[in-house]
């Protein structure tokens, strides 16, 4: 059955946004060389990295919309939107499901314009509105329940930011962590790995792998 990822307006963004992304993997990175990633700040990282998509796999994303067609929650938080590919996913689901609305953060200017304009070319800015700044200030006014989280940010700040929620999220609430494989994910996969935090998780062999954890306590 079509659905509006498949179909224009959207489809044809995120093939323009994916194609983007595969070219780049090819290129120099435009990190200065001598420059240390972990020693700069968010923002300096955000700044330099502007023009460097880092999205979800397509696999990544259909998963993405999937889980929020199931799961129909009336609000997404996502941390970190770069150029919109996983947003376009997430607010494709809530547009299906008919109800629900995305709201997602990114630290560059550059990177919010763009989105801004990607999810309005996709027809979806209604169902999507992107914070500038820093998620740990923007989210922090988000009213809950909140019924699922896609955490894609510097990966140091996944529990920085999912404790920052925490207490908004609504009973099964589904959080999706992605690169799972980066070594910088693993005081975030053991703190939700930790039964004693409440959760129920698994992760999910999709590209640099997602986390999959389920508020169940
Ligand atoms: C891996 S990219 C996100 C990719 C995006 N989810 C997608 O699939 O297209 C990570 C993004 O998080 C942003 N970011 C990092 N730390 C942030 C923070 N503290 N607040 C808001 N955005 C942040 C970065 O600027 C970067 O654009």
């Amino acid at each position: 059955m079509p659905n509006t990822l498949t179909r224009s307006p959207a489809r044809p963004v995120l093939d323009r946004l994916f194609a983007a992304a595969e070219h780049e993997e090819g290129q120099p990175s435009p990190w200065p060389a001598g420059r240390s990633f972990t020693d700069a700040t968010a923002q300096e990282r955000a700044d330099l990295l502007d023009s460097v998509l880092m999205p979800v796999s397509a696999p990544g994303g259909t998963l993405l919309y999937t889980l929020v067609r199931a799961c129909r929650p009336q609000t997404v938080v996502e941390f970190g939107t770069s150029y919109g590919i996983s947003t376009i996913h997430l607010a494709a689901a809530v547009a299906d499901n008919g109800t629900g609305h995305v709201i997602s953060t990114e630290l560059s200017a550059t990177k919010v314009a763009a989105a801004r304009e990607n999810l309005a070319e996709a027809g979806l800015a209604g169902s999507a509105t992107v914070l500038a700044g820093d998620a740990l200030e923007t989210l922090a006014g988000v009213p809950g329940p909140i019924g699922f989280v896609l955490l894609d940010g510097w990966k140091e700040l996944c529990l920085p930011v999912l404790r920052l929620l925490e207490p908004r999220l609504t009973p099964g609430a589904l959080v999706v962590a992605d690169d799972t494989t980066f070594e910088s994910m693993a005081p975030y996969l053991a703190y939700v790995r930790d039964p004693a935090h409440g959760y129920t998780t698994v992760d999910f062999p999709v590209a640099d792998g997602m986390e999959i954890s389920c508020r169940a306590g």
